[in-house]
């Protein structure tokens, strides 16, 4: 994973969601923290494209997020609410759909899907309707849907929030055991324990970029003001 920010933005009027930021992400597993609002989805979200930097550029293994098509191939991203994610009703389908819509072939996508259930030992949510899952299952359904696809880079955004203490255990282990590189917004600060790299984020500015014990510290230090 080669990810560069230049000098990138994001403003909407004149008010700053996230003051320029210029650095380089290579690690295996970067953390993201910081108090509601402090721009943390934005900066996730100008790394596959979904939203474009106002100021400066986004570079992704090489390739410009302006170009986002090129960069949504490479990135996938898990939203908040897995709930609004999985967009057919039965959760087979809906991790053949993304396949789908890549152009895959009909057994290529059979095959694909298949691994990736196996993958999460999720076989017994295949034929299971979205809507009855619970949280954690729902996560689960929705990290098989993501990473049929294929990506490198994993951005997950809050992804144990709304969890019981047993599905989070869960999604820490799923998350840990992934070998994709993986990039986790969290408030769930046990979810990062052991980082290497967490950022922390506050009203807009990236104001620490550490191991995960000293950034955790900063953002406590933030939080107690
Ligand atoms: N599309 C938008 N239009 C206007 N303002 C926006 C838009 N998206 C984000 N913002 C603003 O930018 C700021 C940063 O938002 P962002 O979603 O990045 O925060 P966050 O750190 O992810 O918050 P949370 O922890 O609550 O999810 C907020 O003040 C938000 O209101």
């Amino acid at each position: 994973m080669d990810i560069r920010f230049e000098g990138a933005g994001v403003s909407y009027g004149a008010r700053v969601a996230l003051a320029p930021v210029t650095l380089q992400l290579t690690e295996k597993r970067i953390g993201i923290i910081g108090l509601n609002g402090s721009g943390k989805t934005t900066f996730a979200r100008l790394i596959n494209g979904l939203t474009k930097p106002s100021v400066g550029r986004v570079i992704v293994n090489g390739r410009d997020t302006a170009d986002a098509k090129a960069v949504l191939t490479d990135v996938g991203f898990i939203f908040q609410s897995p709930q609004n994610q999985i967009i057919l009703p039965v959760v087979r389908d809906d991790i053949a759909f993304g396949l789908k819509s890549r152009g895959y072939k009909p057994a290529e996508i059979a095959s694909k899907v298949e691994a990736v259930l196996q993958r999460f030992s999720a076989a017994h949510l295949a034929d299971r309707r979205a809507h009855e899952l619970s949280g954690g299952e729902l996560q689960l359904a929705a990290l098989c849907s993501v990473l049929a696809t294929g990506p490198d880079i994993l951005i997950l955004d809050e992804p144990t929030n709304q969890l019981d203490l047993k599905n989070r255990g869960l999604v820490h282990g799923l998350v840990d055991g992934l070998p994709e590189s993986a990039i986790v917004i969290s408030h769930d600060l046990e979810l990062l324990t052991g980082y290497e790299r967490v950022l922390v984020f506050h009203e807009g500015n990236l104001v620490a970029d550490a191991q995960a014990g000293e950034a955790i510290r900063r953002y406590r230090e933030i939080a107690s003001r």
